[in-house]
């Protein structure tokens, strides 16, 4: 055994690494804590910094989410994203919440991702590499400070309540140690399942088959469906049985919003800094200011990183970006994660595309089709359609064949239930359906049938 595998495997074994006092010379000297001098948007209104420094210790020694090796192993993986060997799915609920993490809930996202996935490794003949939005997505930026009813706005049950009362809404730092809890089961749980043959490709196809037969628009699909059936017998009649075919590995990813939480679940790993609380982090449209606190604290960590980039984003902001994030232009460190809008995707992505591409910068590109098409439905509910949103996915597939880069991945908000949410697809939900099951605690996710639907027609993308 390598001292490396140990290094990586057991950070407490690390010399020096349990030591209170060499992990906070080594913080300093990696800068860990910089950001706390640095101005930051939607900063939780903390009630008592007292008890956001005692939650802060005691998730300081707790066992992190997840380990140094595995996110060393995803930044190995998106590197053949970066260079495009591979593709990049990242998907689940805008804000996990407590009451949901269920069994259910969490497997429902994952076979829908991997029933996603299947398609899509299809599609591109690449493999496909699947993160989640999951086992930590507990923290959301706001447009506006209070709601509806005047109440301080919602911010992920990380910080405080979606009830709607006062009380609910102060934000409260225990809901920390709550959120580390239950982002621990939910990965143990997922490890669990998607080692044990639940994820067996043979099994999620055959879902998918079930879809494309009982979707409305089926026949569309029913070719690329029968294709991977005949690849699938190829492959069992040459005997082909390999572990890959059985067990699915799924990282998990979330924002980083609550940096308290995330610099508490920081590990120190030889000469690098590792931010545990999730394999990738990313940083969200409203805190992504290159001289702010975000940017600083996600600069230090050695994840994989992303951060998402809106329509107003300049290609020279795009340049410092890397600068900053990538430095030594390690590819697979950064995802840039556009959501610009279906109407200025076609406008804003290529000059970004041909400046960083001509840099020779490493980033891998993800489009996400969300955030920048939500739109109120006629009766009051935040909303998202379909059209728009394959529409915005088709404009980063053209921007990218103009440019000659690597159209990289998709980052989708979703969810494996029946939800009515989002409008439009094959099951043509409109205003009028949006009552049914809207469950979201903030923005509109795909359902299921919206989600393969969107696989479907991504898939056909990049076969064409
Ligand atoms: O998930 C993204 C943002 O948190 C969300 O879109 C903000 O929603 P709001 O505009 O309702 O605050
Ligand atoms: C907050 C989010 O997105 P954005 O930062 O792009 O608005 C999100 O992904 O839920
Ligand atoms: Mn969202």
């Amino acid at each position: 055994m390598t001292e490396q595998w140990h290094q990586l495997r057991n950070p407490g074994l690390v010399p020096g690494g349990s030591d209170p006092a060499i992990a906070a010379e080594q913080a300093t000297r990696l800068g860990l804590d910089r950001w706390r001098e640095l101005p930051r948007d939607q900063a939780p209104p903390w009630p008592n910094q007292t008890e956001v420094d005692d939650v802060s210790t005691v998730l300081s020694t707790v066992p992190p989410i997840v380990a140094p090796y595995e996110v060393d192993t995803l930044r190995a993986q998106l590197a053949d994203v970066c260079e495009g060997r591979a593709f990049l799915l990242q998907g689940g609920d805008c804000a996990e919440t407590f009451a949901d993490n269920t069994e259910a809930h969490l497997l429902a996202t994952a076979r829908t991702l991997l029933q996603m996935a299947v398609v899509l490794t299809y599609g591109a003949s690449l493999p496909v590499v699947k993160v989640g939005r999951i086992a930590g997505q507990y923290t959301k930026p706001r447009s506006a400070m209070t709601d509806a009813l005047g109440l301080p706005v919602y911010r992920g049950d990380m910080l405080n309540s979606l009830e709607a009362n006062a009380e609910a809404r102060r934000v409260d730092p225990q809901r920390m140690i709550r959120a580390y809890a239950n982002a621990a089961a939910a990965m143990n749980m997922l490890r669990a399942y998607l080692s044990a043959g639940t994820a067996d490709l043979r099994a999620v196809h055959h879902w998918n088959k079930d879809f494309v037969k009982n979707s409305p628009a089926g026949e569309r699909y029913e070719a690329i469906g029968r294709e991977i059936d005949r690849a699938l017998a190829f492959m069992a009649a040459c005997g082909v049985d390999d572990d890959a075919l059985h067990t699915v590995t799924m990282y998990a990813s979330h924002e980083a919003l609550a940096l308290e939480y995330d610099r508490a679940l920081t590990r120190i790993n030889g000469d690098r800094a590792f931010g545990l609380s999730g394999h990738f982090l990313w940083i969200g449209e409203r805190t992504r200011r290159l001289d702010g606190a975000h940017i600083d604290y996600i600069s230090r960590i050695s994840n994989p990183i992303g951060v998402k980039i809106g329509p107003t984003t300049s290609p020279d902001w795009v340049l410092e970006a890397c600068d900053k994030l990538n430095p030594d232009n390690v590819p697979g460190r950064l995802t840039l994660i556009t959501r610009m809008g279906n109407q200025k995707i076609r406008d804003v992505l290529p000059p970004i595309l041909e400046k960083v591409h001509g840099a020779g910068r490493a980033v891998i590109w993800q489009c996400d089709p969300m955030h920048g098409n939500t739109h109120e439905s006629s009766n009051g509910y935040k909303t998202r359609h379909f059209d728009r949103i394959v529409d915005e996915v088709l404009g980063f597939f053209e921007a990218h064949r103009a440019v000659g880069t690597h159209p990289g991945g998709i980052h989708i908000e979703l969810t494996g239930e029946d939800v009515t949410e989002c409008i439009g697809g094959a099951q043509a939900l409109a205003d009028e359906h949006l009552s049914q099951r809207y469950e979201t605690a903030c923005d509109p996710r795909l359902n299921t049938q919206q989600s393969l639907e969107l696989a479907f027609l991504v898939a056909e993308m990049l076969r064409h």
